[in-house]
């Protein structure tokens, strides 16, 4: 099967300082790729020249086998985007506003389907300006996924949202990748990437650092494993291993079977792992 998105040599400069400094990237078609960064890494640069909003400086780019830059009608309908918000629609309600949207798509989604799916049902006849901030950035996701998009672009899908709504969203894109939607997002939560992403790709300072999947980012697999636990004498005690299940049994051995107290066995979380990649202290 092709990429849904491929990426070669990539560049863009603002007024000559590089923001994306050759970037080589490849989506597969239905797939949930997350791109990690920290601010200013060059991601919402990247994504919007993919999204056919930004020109690029040089390199090749294919989006659903087209260029972006060629911003065909055709093409733009087989893609779902879900912008930072914007105020447009103030006035309108909450179902005007996406009843409206529907119409620029072929096939669109059933809009009532939609407004459950993001938990908008509720909101339906609220001012989109009455709207809270999560509810809003729901409404935007609402918006992204009405054309039934092949491929979804989600810049920070879930900042605002509280911790219901973000693991009500997770369910929402997990649906839609088992439908088979390809989705390129963009997060600073680790937790969601870890949660979403089939790879994540972490870049910073306009350069990809790794392509992986959660569990291997930075071979954050094989990394020592720190079993904790509390000594009745000596107090808390812990061990950096690579063979934890050695240290477990051997402590088990110790304490003749019975609980050891406090047992912990911790590797790296994907944050950690991250945190060093980028180069900040953990
Ligand atoms: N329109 C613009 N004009 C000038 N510089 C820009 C413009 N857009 C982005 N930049 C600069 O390009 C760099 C990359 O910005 P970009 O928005 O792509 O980063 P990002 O990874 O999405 O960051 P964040 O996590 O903060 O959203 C930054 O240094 C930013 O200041």
């Amino acid at each position: 099967m092709s990429d849904a998105i491929t990426v070669r040599g990539l560049q863009k400069s603002y007024a000559g300082t590089p923001a994306v400094a050759g970037i080589d990237l490849d989506v597969r078609q239905g797939e949930v790729f997350a791109l990690l960064g920290p601010n200013g890494a060059g991601k919402t640069t990247t994504v919007e020249i993919l999204e056919g909003y930004r020109p690029r400086d040089a390199g090749e780019v294919s989006v659903l086998g087209a260029d972006p830059a060629d911003d065909d009608l055709a093409w733009r309908r087989r893609i779902g985007i879900v912008l930072q918000s914007s105020d447009d629609f103030a006035e309108l309600s909450v179902e005007e506003t996406v009843r409206h949207f529907a119409r620029y798509y072929p096939r669109p989604r059933d809009v009532d389907a939609v407004l459950v799916a993001t938990g908008l049902e509720e909101k339906r006849a609220s001012r989109t300006r009455a709207l809270s901030g999560g509810q809003r950035r729901r409404l935007d996701v609402a918006l992204g996924i009405i054309g039934d998009p092949e491929l979804l672009f989600l810049d920070e899908p879930t900042t605002g949202f509280d911790p219901e709504a973000r693991r009500q969203f997770w369910q929402l894109i997990e649906r839609l990748s088992a439908e088979g939607t390809t989705i390129l997002l963009t997060t600073h939560y680790l937790d969601e990437a870890e949660h979403l992403a089939d790879r994540v790709g972490v870049i910073a300072r306009g350069g990809i650092v790794e392509v992986a999947t959660p569990q291997t980012l930075g071979g954050r697999q094989d990394a020592p494993a720190v079993v904790r636990w509390t000594d009745p004498v000596e107090g808390p005690r812990e061990i950096r291993t690579t063979e934890p299940t050695r240290t477990v049994r051997e402590l088990a051995a110790r304490f003749d079977g019975a609980e050891v107290p406090g047992l912990l066995v911790q590797r790296p979380t994907l944050e950690d792992t991250y945190l060093r990649m980028i180069g900040e202290p953990a």
